[in-house]
């Protein structure tokens, strides 16, 4: 299979201060991989570099030819003195068909709000407004950065379900940044922990357990973590024989580093 976005030995200063060192990362078509980190870990500055919008000043990034990238940032404000409906919204910048537009909205999870004020929405019905827009240029991968804030929990695990609804309808990988440990990483199929460097990675049981990620978040994830896959009536047994009555949990594990 041929990655999406490859980095490797990848380091970004920010003047004299290097923020990241030596990532080697890669990510496949209908993946869904989470960012985790603390505050200034270089989250962010790990997309953007990914995309291309910051320089490596080592090591390199591919993309594959033509990617088709989607972007939902962590929240949009909008004035309430400038209305604006949902269907222009989507308009802008570029004039989209009526069907496009239902077509994203209902793959948002939001259909027929297109005559709403964007302004009159809930914060959950703007995130996926923003959802609805990154997905009309049916992006192959689509990149979250903090896509939830503002949201309470079952706002934002809502919002996750969303988002592993549209991967396993559309194929679209999926690579977020997140807070949210606890709600996310259910539905990852690979956790990546920055700080500074990639601190540890795999499949979210492993990251979970990992030293390192335990060092940067404490261990108290684990007892919400549970709490989340209840919601979900997953089982999960150490083995992995046993536990299929979903089957995107499956994801291959890598042992954290
Ligand atoms: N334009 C910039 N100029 C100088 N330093 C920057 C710039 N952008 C980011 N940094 C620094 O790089 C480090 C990483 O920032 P980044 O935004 O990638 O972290 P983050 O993990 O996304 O943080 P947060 O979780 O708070 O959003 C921080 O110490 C930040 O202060």
């Amino acid at each position: 299979m041929t990655a999406l976005i490859s980095a490797s030995g990848l380091s970004v200063a920010m003047g004299a201060r290097r923020v990241l060192s030596g990532v080697n990362f890669s990510i496949d078509p209908g993946e869904i991989v989470t960012v985790v980190g603390p505050n200034g870990s270089g989250k962010s500055t790990f997309l953007r570099a990914l995309i291309g919008a910051l320089p490596a000043t080592s090591g390199h990034v591919t993309r594959k030819a033509d990617l088709r990238l989607g972007y939902v940032p962590q929240s949009l404000f909008v004035d309430p003195s400038l209305p604006i409906t949902v269907a222009r919204f989507l308009d802008l910048p570029r004039r989209q068909s009526a069907q496009a537009k239902q077509r994203v909205l209902l793959e948002a999870g939001v259909e027929g709000l297109e005559k709403r004020q964007l302004a009159d929405l809930s914060g959950g019905q703007k995130q996926r407004v923003l959802l609805a827009r990154a997905l009309l240029g049916d992006p192959e991968l689509l990149l979250l950065d903090e896509p939830t804030q503002g949201l309470d929990q079952p706002g934002s695990a809502a919002f996750y379900r969303q988002i592993e609804t549209l991967r396993d309808q559309k194929g679209c990988a999926i690579l977020m940044v997140s807070h949210e440990l606890h709600v996310v990483m259910s539905a990852s199929d690979r956790v990546i922990c920055i700080n500074g460097h990639i601190c540890c990675e795999g499949h979210p049981e492993v990251v979970a357990q990992a030293d390192a990620y335990r060092a940067l978040f404490g261990s108290g994830t684990r007892g919400a973590l549970a709490l989340y896959r209840h919601e979900h009536s997953h089982h999960h047994h150490h083995d992995h024989d046993h536990d299929h009555d979903h089957d995107h949990e499956n994801g291959q594990e890598k042992e954290a580093v």
